[in-house]
């Protein structure tokens, strides 16, 4: 019950909701019980009639019907109280529900981008779904289901040993085997349950990238591969569900067994006590009511146990996530402005979990409102040194200065804000054209959208679709090609107005002629804002302030087009090559 403690906050936040649930409850519990004294009153009054006790059989039907009415009456009250209680305690689980989903939400936005990488997306996607409804089921249906075995055993055996105390105590005999039994069960459940739901995770998680990669998979004719590779996954879930289920099956057994040893005592040891007139026979009729009003809610505790071991195990793997810490953090509250001088000092980094050194004692600087390209072999450390400038890593040694001024000693938020990116992989949410675009800017209008997407020269094509602006793109929609899916990347980041702006390799997928037009559009939109331009390609950079070329981490040349150009080296090479294709 340890993990399950991060819950008890939303206890608390919903305790009204709660307390007024258990109220009604416990009242609906005792209205439910007193059905069993007005059917010993209705058999005690037939004695009566038949041991003639009683001779006037007009007091015998009065009797009867006066409890018929009572039965009737306690039971749709307690049916009206049993509604509101789960429309309190069940609708609060909802909430709970709800707010945990977005807790866990906000957490994941919160963790870098090494926890992303470390973790694989089925995995985060079954933890805020799967492993929640776990939780959902503890927060509802289990709270609802021990209050009312509580409270139905608490008000059952307080009348039961007003009724008989001696056979009130032959009644409960199985019960220490019981709890005994439930303590092992419940224990063996929480192991297997932990196991099960880590064979969902990898289930999920090979599913979500067969569909990611589906175009691979057909394109590879691998769908044998793929549909063999699941079915030896779903077959270990399989038998890991199965295993759960056999220990979980041992419990209503045991829990009728042990009810029906009950009834056989109440019979024998009830019928004994008749007999030396301790109790009348409507007493032990009302004891076999007790015993069997009591079979549910016993029943129900081996159910509940398992809910909460489940719950347990999800709540545990839920808060190994909660409990991350993001890599890269806010230290500054106050806003920073930001003009747009980069200066990079002496900068090395590794990634930790390839230990890949990808930028070896790096220094340039840019001016505000300047550009510069950066060139290089792939691998060398271009995109690199754009995820520094981002702060989606920290550099290990030597600082990156933005405006003279640590990077990590600016506000997160303000600098992110004031960078227009445009990645490698442009990457569009499923949604419509303008959305996408507009990601850059929620306040934008349509006249600004239109220019941004005809400064990326996406807009004719955009057009050409029959909805427009408004065509859906991504997996209900159309299917953009990699050079419209760049250039609506790009009408993204300009759109933003950014002092920065950043394009890593992103007119890879556009032909020449498309190139050369956009560059045009972006001298006008990039003056008097920095730029950096990571390309392949030397038409793409040429015109840049300043170019630097990256090797294996290391800066080997800087200069402009010119100076490159006639300098014998990587870049004269390049371009001599390039010139010639
Ligand atoms: N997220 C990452 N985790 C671990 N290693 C990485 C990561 N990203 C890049 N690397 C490694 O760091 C080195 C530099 O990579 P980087 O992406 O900066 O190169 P690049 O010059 O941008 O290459 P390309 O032109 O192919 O995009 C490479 O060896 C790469 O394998």
């Amino acid at each position: 019950m340890k993990a399950l403690k991060h819950v008890n906050k939303y206890f608390s936040k919903y305790k009204y909701r709660y307390s007024f649930g258990i109220l009604i409850c416990i009242l609906s519990n005792i209205l439910k019980l007193q059905i069993p004294d007005f059917i010993k009153n209705s058999i005690n009054a037939a004695d009566d009639y038949s041991k003639g006790i009683i001779t006037d059989i007009s007091i015998v039907k009065t009797s009867l019907l006066n409890n018929i009415l009572l039965i009737v009456g306690a039971a749709i009250l307690a049916g009206i109280f049993t509604f509101f209680t789960r429309q309190l305690i069940i609708v609060t689980s909802r909430l709970v529900e709800f707010d945990l989903k977005n807790e866990i939400y906000q957490q994941y936005q919160k963790l870098s981008l090494n926890f992303y990488k470390k973790n694989r997306t089925g995995d985060l996607m079954n933890r805020i779904s799967e492993d929640v409804s776990k939780v959902r089921m503890y927060v509802g249906p289990a709270v609802m289901y021990s209050l009312n075995t509580v409270v139905s055993i608490i008000v059952t055996f307080t009348l039961m040993i007003q009724t008989d105390a001696t056979l009130t105590l032959y009644t409960l005999l199985p019960l220490p085997i019981l709890s005994v039994s439930i303590y092992y069960l419940s224990r063996l459940i929480h192991k297997k349950t932990t196991i099960v739901q880590e064979y969902l995770s990898i289930l999920t998680t090979s599913a979500q990238e067969t569909f990611s990669g589906i175009r691979i998979i057909k394109s590879y004719a691998t769908e044998p591969q793929s549909i063999h590779n699941f079915e030896e996954i779903a077959e270990l879930s399989k038998q890991k569900n199965i295993e759960l289920y056999k220990v979980q099956a041992l419990f209503f057994p045991l829990m009728i067994l042990l009810i029906g040893i009950s009834n056989l005592l109440v019979i024998y040891i009830g019928g004994q006590r008749h007999i030396d007139g301790f109790i009348t026979l409507g007493d032990i009729a009302k004891f076999i009511i007790y015993v069997n009003i009591l079979t549910w809610p016993v029943a129900v505790l081996g159910w509940v146990t398992s809910i909460v071991q489940q719950a347990e195990a999800s709540q545990q793997r839920i808060n190994e996530f909660l409990k991350e810490k993001p890599e890269i953090i806010n230290q500054v509250e106050n806003s920073s402005e930001i003009n747009g001088t980069i200066r990079f000092k002496d900068v090395t980094f590794t990634y930790d979990d390839t230990n890949i050194t990808a930028l070896k004692n790096v220094n340039f600087e840019i001016s505000q409102g300047k550009t510069l390209a950066i060139l290089g072999k792939t691998g060398s450390g271009k995109s690199t040194i754009i995820n520094l400038i981002a702060r989606l890593y920290d550099a290990d040694t030597g600082e990156v200065l933005i405006d003279g001024i640590n990077i990590e000693q600016l506000n997160l938020n303000n600098l992110r804000q004031s960078i227009g990116f445009v990645p490698q992989d442009a990457f569009l949410f499923s949604d419509t054209i303008e959305n996408n675009i507009k990601f850059g800017d929620e306040n934008a209008t349509i006249e600004t959208i239109t220019k941004a997407a005809k400064d990326a020269y996406i807009d004719h094509n955009i057009t050409e679709f029959k909805n427009g602006y408004k065509t859906f793109v991504g997996e209900r929609g159309v299917t953009l090609s990699g050079g419209q899916k760049q250039r609506v990347s790009i009408a993204r980041a300009i759109i933003k107005n950014p002092k920065i702006l950043i394009f890593d390799d992103c007119l890879s997928a556009v032909d020449t002629e498309t190139e050369e037009i956009i560059l045009n559009n972006l001298e006008r939109i990039t003056k008097n804002r920095t730029t950096i331009i990571v390309s392949h390609r030397i038409s793409s950079i040429k015109h840049a302030d300043s170019i630097i070329v990256m090797d294996e981490g290391c800066i080997i040349q800087k200069g402009n087009h010119l100076e490159l150009s006639t300098q014998e080296g990587f870049y004269k090479e390049l371009y001599e090559q390039q010139l010639l294709d």
